[in-house]
């Protein structure tokens, strides 16, 4: 296993923590159990918006639909950054995962010249294999609600180290650059840049038509795993004004919110 360099507290301050920045504070621990959680908390005592966790390590990660995140120690990112969007009605607030997922394709991108692709809602996948997932968590805090959005990569995990078949590493994947400190940089301020457009313009389906740029499910086949044991086929159509997914079935036209889909060709 490659372990690369350390997280760098100091570094990643000193490049993301300016005047006008969105990024407020960067904290990096050794290990923790989730850096959603722990995130969370801080929030409820009053952590300010642009406050950024980061860990190599957790032992208790959360995933999506009540999964767990596993990653072994030091070859993976663990994130959580807060972000009090006040100004943003809260309907439209269903778009921060999409937009996150948005902007770790982009850092990645641009940070490491890999193929990412989304698969809806936010799975980010090279080649068709899961590279970073993302989990948006609203918390409700003393001055109001707020919103946790967590980011696992896999760095430099080699293929017997990855937690399921489907899952890659950006090392296997071939990226330019394992730097944990250049990736969380880049993606930080890929974050931001979206976040800020986001909140200042209403423009929905202009953040739609960028998602869907970078969406790998849009056009095809896919199976949507429904949480009660059920599943729906069909081709994935669109995504609606509120970052939906719009299947076309045997049956006519479904729209999902949160589900887990396969893309099947
Ligand atoms: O694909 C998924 O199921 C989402 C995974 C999200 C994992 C990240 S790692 C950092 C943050 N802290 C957590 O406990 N989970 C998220």
């Amino acid at each position: 296993m490659n372990r690369g360099e350390p997280i760098d507290q100091l570094l990643l301050t000193e490049l993301l923590v300016k005047p006008g920045s969105l990024w407020r504070r960067v904290d990096v621990v050794a290990s923790t159990g989730s850096t959603n959680a722990d995130l969370a908390q801080k929030a409820r005592h009053g952590a300010e918006s642009g406050s950024v966790l980061v860990t190599g390590f957790q032992s208790a990660g959360r995933g999506r639909l009540g999964r767990s995140w596993v990653a072994p120690a030091e070859s993976s990112i663990a994130l959580s950054l807060l972000v009090r969007p006040d100004q943003v009605a809260s309907w439209r607030w269903t778009w921060l995962p999409l937009l996150t997922g948005l902007a770790v394709v982009e850092g990645l991108r641009r940070a490491a010249d890999v193929p990412a692709m989304l698969k809806w809602p936010n799975d980010v996948l090279v080649r068709e294999r899961k590279l970073a997932g993302i989990l948006a968590e609203r918390v409700e805090t003393p001055s109001g609600p707020a919103c946790v959005v967590g980011i696992g990569l896999n760095v430099s995990l080699a293929e017997d180290e990855l937690p399921v078949p489907t899952a890659t590493s950006l090392q296997l994947a071939g990226a330019a650059t394992t730097n944990r400190n250049t990736l969380i940089a880049t993606i930080l301020r890929a974050f931001a840049l979206i976040y800020q457009q986001w909140e200042s313009s209403d423009d929905d389906a202009a953040f739609g038509a960028a998602y869907i740029a970078r969406c790998a499910t849009i056009g095809r086949q896919v199976k949507v795993v429904l949480a009660a044991d059920s599943e729906v086929t069909g081709t994935a159509e669109a995504i609606d004004g509120d970052g939906r997914l719009v299947v076309r079935t045997a049956a006519g036209r479904r729209t999902f919110g949160a589900a887990d889909i396969v893309h099947l060709r």
